[in-house]
Protein backbone atom coordinates (compact mmCIF):
# COMPACT_ATOMS: atom_id res chain seq x y z
CA UNK A 1 0.00 0.00 0.00
CA UNK A 2 1.62 3.53 -0.68
CA UNK A 3 2.24 5.56 1.99
CA UNK A 4 2.26 9.17 1.86
CA UNK A 5 3.10 11.91 4.31
CA UNK A 6 1.21 15.27 4.48
CA UNK A 7 -0.83 17.81 6.75
CA UNK A 8 -4.83 17.90 7.73
CA UNK A 9 -5.60 20.12 10.69
CA UNK A 10 -2.65 20.65 11.41
CA UNK A 11 -1.11 17.49 12.59
CA UNK A 12 1.68 15.58 10.08
CA UNK A 13 0.06 12.19 9.28
CA UNK A 14 1.89 9.16 7.70
CA UNK A 15 -0.55 6.65 6.33
CA UNK A 16 -1.92 5.08 3.03
CA UNK A 17 -4.18 7.36 0.94
CA UNK A 18 -6.85 4.17 0.79
CA UNK A 19 -7.96 4.35 3.88
CA UNK A 20 -7.27 7.08 6.05
CA UNK A 21 -9.18 7.21 9.53
CA UNK A 22 -9.51 8.59 13.04
CA UNK A 23 -8.67 12.07 12.04
CA UNK A 24 -10.50 14.91 11.26
CA UNK A 25 -10.02 15.97 7.49
CA UNK A 26 -10.03 19.68 8.29
CA UNK A 27 -10.95 21.86 5.78
CA UNK A 28 -10.90 19.55 3.27
CA UNK A 29 -12.65 22.78 1.04
CA UNK A 30 -14.56 25.70 1.27
CA UNK A 31 -18.17 25.69 0.65
CA UNK A 32 -20.62 28.46 0.52
CA UNK A 33 -23.69 29.25 2.03
CA UNK A 34 -24.66 32.95 2.36
CA UNK A 35 -20.84 33.14 3.28
CA UNK A 36 -18.02 30.98 2.78
CA UNK A 37 -16.33 28.60 5.73
CA UNK A 38 -14.55 25.50 5.77
CA UNK A 39 -15.69 22.35 5.78
CA UNK A 40 -15.44 19.56 8.67
CA UNK A 41 -15.06 15.85 8.56
CA UNK A 42 -15.05 14.32 11.61
CA UNK A 43 -14.93 11.24 11.14
CA UNK A 44 -14.85 8.55 7.94
CA UNK A 45 -13.19 8.14 4.70
CA UNK A 46 -10.93 10.31 3.47
CA UNK A 47 -11.69 11.78 0.49
CA UNK A 48 -15.16 10.98 0.43
CA UNK A 49 -16.17 14.82 0.30
CA UNK A 50 -16.58 17.47 -1.93
CA UNK A 51 -17.94 20.81 -2.09
CA UNK A 52 -21.07 20.57 -4.22
CA UNK A 53 -23.41 23.64 -5.04
CA UNK A 54 -24.76 26.42 -3.09
CA UNK A 55 -25.46 24.80 0.37
CA UNK A 56 -24.52 21.46 -0.64
CA UNK A 57 -22.04 18.53 -0.49
CA UNK A 58 -21.00 15.68 -2.69
CA UNK A 59 -20.56 11.84 -0.45
CA UNK A 60 -18.95 9.59 -2.60
CA UNK A 61 -21.48 7.41 -4.68
CA UNK A 62 -22.38 4.32 -2.63
CA UNK A 63 -25.96 2.87 -3.92
CA UNK A 64 -27.09 1.14 -0.81
CA UNK A 65 -26.53 5.04 1.21
CA UNK A 66 -28.88 6.90 -2.45
CA UNK A 67 -31.51 4.48 -1.45
CA UNK A 68 -31.74 5.17 1.71
CA UNK A 69 -31.89 9.15 1.28
CA UNK A 70 -34.46 8.96 -1.46
CA UNK A 71 -36.60 6.84 1.19
CA UNK A 72 -36.01 8.83 3.73
CA UNK A 73 -36.54 12.35 2.26
CA UNK A 74 -40.36 11.13 2.10
CA UNK A 75 -40.09 9.23 5.19
CA UNK A 76 -41.33 10.52 8.42
CA UNK A 77 -37.81 10.88 9.40
CA UNK A 78 -37.78 13.59 6.76
CA UNK A 79 -36.48 16.27 9.12
CA UNK A 80 -33.58 14.40 10.68
CA UNK A 81 -31.58 14.10 7.59
CA UNK A 82 -29.72 15.82 5.39
CA UNK A 83 -31.72 16.73 2.37
CA UNK A 84 -30.98 14.64 -1.10
CA UNK A 85 -30.72 15.80 -4.47
CA UNK A 86 -29.66 13.35 -6.69
CA UNK A 87 -26.29 11.90 -8.31
CA UNK A 88 -23.50 14.42 -9.49
CA UNK A 89 -20.71 13.66 -11.67
CA UNK A 90 -17.42 15.66 -11.41
CA UNK A 91 -13.88 15.60 -12.24
CA UNK A 92 -14.81 11.60 -13.51
CA UNK A 93 -15.88 10.19 -9.95
CA UNK A 94 -19.53 9.85 -9.11
CA UNK A 95 -21.25 11.45 -6.03
CA UNK A 96 -24.75 11.90 -3.72
CA UNK A 97 -25.40 15.54 -3.49
CA UNK A 98 -27.15 16.04 -0.15
CA UNK A 99 -27.92 19.02 2.50
CA UNK A 100 -24.58 20.55 3.91
CA UNK A 101 -25.67 20.35 7.74
CA UNK A 102 -23.32 22.72 8.82
CA UNK A 103 -24.31 25.82 6.92
CA UNK A 104 -27.25 27.28 9.32
CA UNK A 105 -24.46 27.81 11.77
CA UNK A 106 -21.89 30.06 12.96
CA UNK A 107 -18.29 28.54 14.01
CA UNK A 108 -20.59 25.11 14.71
CA UNK A 109 -19.07 22.54 17.38
CA UNK A 110 -19.74 19.55 16.07
CA UNK A 111 -19.78 15.85 17.27
CA UNK A 112 -19.92 12.29 15.77
CA UNK A 113 -21.56 9.35 17.37
CA UNK A 114 -21.87 5.90 16.20
CA UNK A 115 -24.96 4.50 16.67
CA UNK A 116 -25.48 0.87 17.48
CA UNK A 117 -24.15 -2.12 19.55
CA UNK A 118 -22.91 -3.31 16.18
CA UNK A 119 -20.55 -1.91 13.70
CA UNK A 120 -20.59 -4.83 11.26
CA UNK A 121 -23.27 -5.68 8.60
CA UNK A 122 -24.02 -9.70 9.52
CA UNK A 123 -23.66 -10.33 5.61
CA UNK A 124 -20.27 -9.13 6.48
CA UNK A 125 -20.03 -11.91 9.21
CA UNK A 126 -21.10 -14.13 6.72
CA UNK A 127 -18.43 -13.14 4.07
CA UNK A 128 -15.53 -13.19 6.81
CA UNK A 129 -16.36 -16.64 7.14
CA UNK A 130 -16.42 -17.58 3.59
CA UNK A 131 -13.68 -15.96 2.53
CA UNK A 132 -11.15 -15.18 5.46
CA UNK A 133 -9.35 -11.94 4.42
CA UNK A 134 -6.20 -10.74 6.94
CA UNK A 135 -5.73 -7.31 7.62
CA UNK A 136 -2.52 -5.98 8.58
CA UNK A 137 -3.82 -2.41 8.83
CA UNK A 138 -6.27 -3.52 11.50
CA UNK A 139 -3.76 -5.76 13.31
CA UNK A 140 -1.38 -2.37 13.42
CA UNK A 141 -4.33 0.07 14.42
CA UNK A 142 -5.20 -2.80 17.27
CA UNK A 143 -1.56 -2.78 18.76
CA UNK A 144 -1.34 1.35 18.42
CA UNK A 145 -4.16 0.98 21.24
CA UNK A 146 -3.67 -2.34 22.82
CA UNK A 147 -0.33 -4.05 21.87
CA UNK A 148 -1.60 -7.29 24.06
CA UNK A 149 -5.29 -7.29 22.30
CA UNK A 150 -4.00 -9.43 19.49
CA UNK A 151 -3.97 -12.90 20.48
CA UNK A 152 -0.82 -15.41 19.39
CA UNK A 153 -1.90 -16.35 16.28
CA UNK A 154 -2.87 -12.85 15.15
CA UNK A 155 0.78 -11.79 16.07
CA UNK A 156 2.59 -14.57 14.43
CA UNK A 157 0.15 -13.45 10.87
CA UNK A 158 0.74 -9.47 12.01
CA UNK A 159 -3.21 -9.54 10.55
CA UNK A 160 -6.67 -10.14 12.34
CA UNK A 161 -9.83 -10.36 10.28
CA UNK A 162 -12.26 -7.37 9.80
CA UNK A 163 -15.07 -8.57 12.45
CA UNK A 164 -12.50 -9.34 14.93
CA UNK A 165 -11.00 -5.95 14.64
CA UNK A 166 -14.74 -4.38 14.70
CA UNK A 167 -15.67 -6.21 17.85
CA UNK A 168 -12.54 -5.67 19.61
CA UNK A 169 -13.14 -1.53 18.43
CA UNK A 170 -16.57 -2.26 20.17
CA UNK A 171 -15.81 -3.79 23.59
CA UNK A 172 -13.48 -1.28 23.85
CA UNK A 173 -15.67 1.52 23.50
CA UNK A 174 -18.86 2.37 24.81
CA UNK A 175 -20.87 0.82 21.46
CA UNK A 176 -21.18 -3.43 23.10
CA UNK A 177 -21.99 -1.71 26.43
CA UNK A 178 -24.80 1.57 25.97
CA UNK A 179 -25.09 1.13 22.12
CA UNK A 180 -23.13 4.19 20.85
CA UNK A 181 -19.77 5.31 20.52
CA UNK A 182 -18.33 9.11 19.61
CA UNK A 183 -16.48 8.89 17.02
CA UNK A 184 -15.21 12.51 17.29
CA UNK A 185 -15.77 16.01 18.49
CA UNK A 186 -14.79 19.48 17.02
CA UNK A 187 -15.26 22.24 19.20
CA UNK A 188 -16.25 26.65 18.45
CA UNK A 189 -12.38 27.42 19.29
CA UNK A 190 -11.16 25.00 16.38
CA UNK A 191 -9.72 22.44 18.74
CA UNK A 192 -10.96 18.37 17.49
CA UNK A 193 -10.22 15.42 19.58
CA UNK A 194 -10.74 12.15 17.92
CA UNK A 195 -9.32 10.10 20.39
CA UNK A 196 -12.14 8.23 21.78
CA UNK A 197 -11.20 4.79 21.50
CA UNK A 198 -11.10 3.81 24.71
CA UNK A 199 -14.58 6.53 26.34
CA UNK A 200 -15.94 3.61 27.44
CA UNK A 201 -18.12 4.03 30.90
CA UNK A 202 -21.03 6.09 31.14
CA UNK A 203 -18.87 8.39 33.15
CA UNK A 204 -16.74 9.51 30.80
CA UNK A 205 -19.44 9.86 27.68
CA UNK A 206 -21.12 12.08 30.22
CA UNK A 207 -17.55 14.11 30.77
CA UNK A 208 -16.79 14.23 26.89
CA UNK A 209 -20.55 15.23 26.54
CA UNK A 210 -20.23 18.01 29.33
CA UNK A 211 -16.85 19.43 27.77
CA UNK A 212 -18.56 19.39 23.68
CA UNK A 213 -21.20 21.46 25.40
CA UNK A 214 -18.63 23.84 27.54
CA UNK A 215 -21.56 23.12 30.45
CA UNK A 216 -24.33 24.97 28.58
CA UNK A 217 -27.60 23.71 29.68
CA UNK A 218 -29.54 25.40 27.24
CA UNK A 219 -27.63 23.81 24.51
CA UNK A 220 -28.10 20.13 26.74
CA UNK A 221 -31.46 20.72 26.71
CA UNK A 222 -31.86 21.47 23.04
CA UNK A 223 -30.18 19.02 22.17
CA UNK A 224 -32.36 16.70 24.74
CA UNK A 225 -35.55 17.77 23.10
CA UNK A 226 -34.37 16.74 19.74
CA UNK A 227 -32.93 14.04 20.85
CA UNK A 228 -37.13 13.16 21.97
CA UNK A 229 -38.39 13.90 18.67
CA UNK A 230 -36.06 12.04 16.85
CA UNK A 231 -37.06 9.01 19.28
CA UNK A 232 -40.77 9.59 18.04
CA UNK A 233 -40.38 9.18 14.79
CA UNK A 234 -37.95 6.36 14.55
CA UNK A 235 -40.87 4.59 16.69
CA UNK A 236 -43.22 5.27 13.50
CA UNK A 237 -40.81 5.12 10.79
CA UNK A 238 -41.40 2.54 8.31
CA UNK A 239 -38.11 3.11 6.77
CA UNK A 240 -36.99 2.66 10.07
CA UNK A 241 -38.40 -0.36 10.98
CA UNK A 242 -37.89 -2.66 7.85
CA UNK A 243 -34.02 -1.69 7.92
CA UNK A 244 -30.83 -3.19 9.52
CA UNK A 245 -28.73 0.19 10.32
CA UNK A 246 -25.53 -0.51 11.08
CA UNK A 247 -22.52 2.03 10.99
CA UNK A 248 -24.90 5.02 10.83
CA UNK A 249 -24.07 8.36 13.27
CA UNK A 250 -25.76 11.43 14.74
CA UNK A 251 -24.40 14.52 14.04
CA UNK A 252 -24.95 16.57 16.81
CA UNK A 253 -24.16 20.54 15.62
CA UNK A 254 -24.66 23.42 17.81
CA UNK A 255 -23.33 27.60 18.42
CA UNK A 256 -22.94 30.22 20.77
CA UNK A 257 -26.43 31.20 19.48
CA UNK A 258 -27.57 27.81 21.50
CA UNK A 259 -28.81 26.60 18.12
CA UNK A 260 -28.80 22.84 18.53
CA UNK A 261 -29.69 19.96 16.34
CA UNK A 262 -28.86 16.51 15.56
CA UNK A 263 -29.46 14.78 12.19
CA UNK A 264 -29.05 11.12 11.10
CA UNK A 265 -26.38 10.51 8.79
CA UNK A 266 -24.42 7.94 6.92
CA UNK A 267 -26.18 4.93 5.18
CA UNK A 268 -23.78 3.24 3.87
CA UNK A 269 -24.55 -0.23 5.79
CA UNK A 270 -27.86 0.82 5.99
CA UNK A 271 -29.84 -2.34 4.10
CA UNK A 272 -33.31 -3.57 3.77
CA UNK A 273 -34.54 -6.31 5.66
CA UNK A 274 -35.67 -9.23 3.36
CA UNK A 275 -39.49 -11.02 3.32
CA UNK A 276 -41.35 -8.20 5.31
CA UNK A 277 -39.01 -8.93 8.21
CA UNK A 278 -38.90 -5.82 10.77
CA UNK A 279 -37.13 -4.98 13.69
CA UNK A 280 -37.61 -3.46 16.53
CA UNK A 281 -34.09 -1.84 17.51
CA UNK A 282 -33.74 -2.74 21.03
CA UNK A 283 -33.58 -6.70 21.00
CA UNK A 284 -30.55 -7.81 21.71
CA UNK A 285 -28.40 -8.91 18.38
CA UNK A 286 -27.80 -12.46 18.10
CA UNK A 287 -26.53 -13.57 14.79
CA UNK A 288 -29.51 -14.25 12.53
CA UNK A 289 -31.68 -11.90 14.04
CA UNK A 290 -30.26 -8.87 12.55
CA UNK A 291 -31.04 -6.64 15.58
CA UNK A 292 -28.72 -3.62 15.50
CA UNK A 293 -29.61 -1.85 19.35
CA UNK A 294 -29.96 1.31 17.49
CA UNK A 295 -32.86 2.38 19.45
CA UNK A 296 -31.61 0.96 22.68
CA UNK A 297 -28.42 3.08 21.88
CA UNK A 298 -30.74 6.13 21.42
CA UNK A 299 -33.06 5.40 25.05
CA UNK A 300 -29.17 5.26 26.90
CA UNK A 301 -27.82 9.18 25.05
CA UNK A 302 -31.33 10.14 26.06
CA UNK A 303 -30.92 8.80 29.89
CA UNK A 304 -27.34 10.56 30.05
CA UNK A 305 -28.81 13.95 28.47
CA UNK A 306 -31.19 14.08 30.32
CA UNK A 307 -28.74 13.40 33.48
CA UNK A 308 -26.62 16.09 32.43
CA UNK A 309 -29.41 18.26 31.95
CA UNK A 310 -30.68 17.61 35.84
CA UNK A 311 -27.17 17.91 37.07
N1 LIG B 1 -24.66 16.08 5.36
C1 LIG B 1 -23.59 16.42 6.07
N2 LIG B 1 -23.42 17.70 6.47
C2 LIG B 1 -22.34 18.07 7.19
N3 LIG B 1 -21.35 17.24 7.56
C3 LIG B 1 -21.44 15.95 7.17
C4 LIG B 1 -22.57 15.47 6.42
N4 LIG B 1 -22.39 14.15 6.18
C5 LIG B 1 -21.21 13.82 6.77
N5 LIG B 1 -20.64 14.89 7.36
C6 LIG B 1 -19.31 14.92 8.03
O1 LIG B 1 -18.49 13.89 7.47
C7 LIG B 1 -18.15 12.93 8.49
C8 LIG B 1 -18.16 11.54 7.89
O2 LIG B 1 -19.44 11.25 7.35
P1 LIG B 1 -19.90 9.79 6.99
O3 LIG B 1 -19.98 9.00 8.25
O4 LIG B 1 -21.13 9.90 6.16
O5 LIG B 1 -18.64 9.30 6.10
P2 LIG B 1 -18.12 7.84 5.74
O6 LIG B 1 -16.85 8.05 5.02
O7 LIG B 1 -19.21 7.07 5.11
O8 LIG B 1 -17.86 7.23 7.19
P3 LIG B 1 -17.57 5.69 7.61
O9 LIG B 1 -16.18 5.44 7.21
O10 LIG B 1 -17.75 5.71 9.12
O11 LIG B 1 -18.56 4.82 6.91
C9 LIG B 1 -19.14 13.16 9.62
O12 LIG B 1 -18.59 12.80 10.87
C10 LIG B 1 -19.41 14.65 9.52
O13 LIG B 1 -18.36 15.37 10.18
O1 LIG C 1 -12.60 3.62 13.19
P1 LIG C 1 -11.48 2.67 12.89
O2 LIG C 1 -10.95 2.02 14.12
O3 LIG C 1 -10.40 3.29 12.05
O4 LIG C 1 -12.10 1.45 12.03
C1 LIG C 1 -12.84 1.66 10.86
C2 LIG C 1 -14.31 1.87 11.21
O5 LIG C 1 -14.79 0.80 11.98
C3 LIG C 1 -15.16 2.04 9.95
O6 LIG C 1 -16.52 2.12 10.32
C4 LIG C 1 -14.94 0.88 8.97
O7 LIG C 1 -15.57 1.18 7.74
P2 LIG C 1 -16.98 0.58 7.35
O8 LIG C 1 -17.94 1.05 8.43
O9 LIG C 1 -17.28 1.19 6.01
O10 LIG C 1 -16.89 -0.91 7.34
C5 LIG C 1 -13.46 0.69 8.65
O11 LIG C 1 -13.34 -0.47 7.85
P3 LIG C 1 -12.53 -0.48 6.46
O12 LIG C 1 -11.09 -0.19 6.85
O13 LIG C 1 -12.74 -1.84 5.89
O14 LIG C 1 -13.12 0.60 5.61
C6 LIG C 1 -12.62 0.51 9.91
O15 LIG C 1 -11.26 0.47 9.54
Amino acid sequence: MQQTHFLYAGHRMSTSWRKLKNMVHWSPFVVSFKKYYPWVQLAGHAGNFKAGEYGKILKKFCQCEQQCLEWLNRDSLRPFVPGYYGVVEKEGETYNQMEDLLSEFESPSIMDCKMGVRTYLEEELVKAREKPKLRKDMYEKMIAVEPDAPTEEEHRQGAVLKPRYMQWRETLSSTATLGFRIEGIKRADGTCDTNFKKTKHREQVMRALEDFVEGNKNILRNYLTRLKELRIELEKSEFFKQHEVVGSSLLFVHDSSELAKVWMIDFGKTVRLPNKQTLNHRAPWVEGNREDGYLWGLDNLINIFCDLVQD
